[in-house]
């Protein structure tokens, strides 16, 4: 039997038609939601990135700033930039996108911006409020990664969820979500024993750990669901996730495809996200 594949690409056009609609609606009386995007240096996958959110803003009826610096840039001239927009009443949202040359601290960039403008939800105020289960701005994929399976009608209570990463933009935070929605977490990482067993106990299993093709079906329990959050190129050049999704697809229950699973639902929630922080404002 053949997994369902879920269709992450459809479930993001939804939810980015429903948030138009909102838009629609709310602009009249508060004037047009503003996303600010800062992007330093030229990293050509970063910039792809860049110009799918700046579509998707587009698309939402969202205004967009971009502001593409060059490689050169200083730390304190992107710190002033970020003071700058945190200051800025006509500008609700902020990302910067990662990764950042290395001469700059991806870490003091973060705590500049002002939490009630973190629509990535890096800053440690935000991450403090998603683990002790207070409201504030969660960020992309983890985000995406959970509404897929809510819209995808996926029980996640009471399930044994696997998750293989524990970076802080995905496996810690999706390990929270997971606990919100009253999943058994486990997260495991390099130095894990016996990974592929502990995987296979998984009812939901999530892998975020940057290695093309790396789960293959042995680390799959009949009928689990299989969430694949990584984007790598493979031999050929072609886009592919962390998951061997010819391999998997057989044994899976439902199984999420690289393109156009979780990748798209990032950008829907970025989307979410500022929508919410135009409305507290
Ligand atoms: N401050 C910050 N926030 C981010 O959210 C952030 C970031 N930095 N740095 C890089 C990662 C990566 N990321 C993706 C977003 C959309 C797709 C996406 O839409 N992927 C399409 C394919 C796109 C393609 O063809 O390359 C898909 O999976 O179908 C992928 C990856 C956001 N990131």
């Amino acid at each position: 039997m053949s997994a369902e594949i879920i269709n992450g690409k459809q479930i993001a056009e939804d939810i980015k038609n429903e948030l138009k609609d909102k838009v629609e609606h709310l602009v009249s009386a508060k004037g047009q939601p503003t996303l600010a995007v800062v992007l330093v240096g030229e990293d050509q996958a970063s910039k792809v990135y860049v110009r799918n959110k700046k579509l998707a803003c587009e698309y939402v009826g969202i205004r967009s700033l971009s502001y593409e610096l060059p490689e050169a840039t200083t730390q304190e001239e992107v710190l002033a930039l970020v003071h700058e927009l945190n200051e800025r009443d006509d500008v609700h949202g902020i990302l910067v996108q990662l990764p950042l040359p290395a001469h700059i601290d991806d870490d003091l960039v973060i705590m500049t911006i002002d939490p009630r403008k973190d629509v990535d939800g890096f800053h440690p105020i935000n991450v403090g409020n998603l683990s002790i289960g207070h409201d504030g701005f969660v960020s992309c994929t983890p985000a995406g990664i959970i509404e897929l399976m809510k819209r995808s009608q996926i029980e996640m209570s009471g399930k044994n969820c696997v998750i293989i990463g524990r970076s802080n933009i995905v496996g810690k935070p999706i390990a929270m979500l997971m606990l919100r929605e009253h999943a058994t977490v486990t997260v495991t990482h390099s130095r894990t024993k016996n990974l592929s067993q502990v995987c296979k106990q998984a009812d939901i299993l999530i892998v975020a750990i940057g290695r093309a093709k790396f789960v293959t079906k042995e680390f799959v329990k009949e009928g689990a669901v299989v969430i694949d959050v990584g984007i790598n190129r493979d031999e050929n050049g072609k886009l592919c996730g962390d998951v061997d999704f010819e391999d998997c697809v057989e044994v899976a229950g439902a199984i999420t495809p690289v393109p156009k699973g979780v990748g798209p639902m990032t950008i829907a929630m970025l989307m979410s996200n500022c929508v919410k922080a135009y409305e507290k404002k």
